[in-house]
């Protein structure tokens, strides 16, 4: 039989059975995944074979196969430096929750987490929150930016979590799937998960309010089925998107604009950076590729690794500090 997993505290799991039921499951033997050193076997979203245990007094599951991961998400263990801990899989969709200026999100922000969404293979979609709040400088600099995220392709929706307003739409997208929601702290996730879904009271806030960075092993993912047909998964205390680790080659292909052009670069060994004859800096050059967009790039590429393989949302909240002290 299979089943999805909802939740899990470590050694028990909750999945959810063909028939809809809830039933809490334990795992024999060892799982080992390929290539992962993870310190959890099993992780939220994971679709897994189980067999009925039945004992006198209650019925509980044995876990006994794991289904390949369509993609994860990672965090470094908190313990074990050199181990991953998975937080969540089979994710369909990550909205970016994107304010303007309450709080500021920056494109190179913005950047680092797509980035790291196509380096996951997880199809990332940006909500512009807040708009109620716009004034018409602000109005100018969200479309501009919806523009430039468009035009490469990624979709771009427009809301006000608390008027309520572009709702279907997201609720549209996240009909059938499993979704996951991510931006700085009081972009107003919490706001909009529950205008979806005004029953669920997510814990987000209330953990983050308590500060339990870096008491992560207490909180656990937690996947919710919504009344319109959507899963999300919640990860209270963890806002940013985990870390993958990238060489400094593959970075350029995770911007897709640029992956599409750089066959058409001289040297197919390219880092768009100093080359000569390089279709990435001439694309710039006619506008055709944003500067903001290549300025994330390279402050990807040349950054220490501490940027891109920590949790980009501390690092790029540190940074966004910086410049705003600045
Ligand atoms: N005007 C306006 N305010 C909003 C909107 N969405 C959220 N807010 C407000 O923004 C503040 C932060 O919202 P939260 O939902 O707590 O933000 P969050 O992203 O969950 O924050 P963390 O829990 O810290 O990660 C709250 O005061 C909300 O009322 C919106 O669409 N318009
Ligand atoms: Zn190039």
């Amino acid at each position: 039989m299979t089943g999805i997993v909802y939740k899990s505290t470590g050694s028990w799991y909750t999945i959810k059975t063909e028939n809809g039921d809830f039933l809490e499951c334990r795992i024999k033997g060892k799982f080992r995944m390929k290539g992962i050193k993870s310190t959890n076997p099993i992780a939220v979203g994971d679709v897994v074979d189980y067999d009925i245990e039945n004992t006198s007094d209650e019925t509980t599951g044995v876990i006994t196969a794991i289904h390949e991961r369509k993609n994860y998400i990672v965090r470094k263990s908190v313990n074990l430096s050199h181990q991953m801990h998975i937080i969540a899989s089979n994710i369909d969709v990550v909205f970016l929750l994107v304010t303007i200026n309450n709080p500021p999100t920056t494109t190179s922000f913005i950047d680092r987490f797509l980035v790291t969404a196509e380096a996951y293979g997880i199809e990332a979609v940006i909500v512009f929150n807040k708009i109620d709040t716009f004034d018409e400088a602000t109005l100018d600099e969200q479309l501009y930016l919806q523009h430039v995220y468009s035009s490469i392709g990624y979709k771009c929706l427009r809301v006000s979590a608390k008027d309520a307003k572009g709702i279907e739409e997201l609720k549209a997208l996240m009909k059938d799937k499993v979704s996951m929601f991510s931006g700085h702290s009081g972009v107003g996730k919490s706001t909009l998960v529950n205008t979806l879904e005004p029953s669920l009271n997510l814990k987000t806030k209330q953990i983050s309010e308590s500060h339990a960075q870096g008491k992560h092993t207490t909180t656990f993912a937690e996947m919710f089925d919504l009344s319109f047909g959507a899963k999300i998964i919640d990860t209270p205390g963890i806002r940013g998107f985990g870390i993958v680790d990238m060489d400094k080659q593959e970075i350029g292909d995770y911007f897709p604009e640029f992956f599409a052009l750089k066959d058409q670069c001289k040297f197919n060994n390219c880092l768009h950076k100093d080359e000569p004859h390089c279709a990435i800096k001439k694309a710039l050059e006619k506008d055709e590729i944003s500067w903001s967009r290549y300025k994330s790039y390279i402050q990807i590429l040349e950054g220490d690794e501490e940027h891109y393989r920590s949790d980009i949302y501390d690092a790029e909240r540190r940074a966004s500090d910086e410049t705003r002290k600045s």
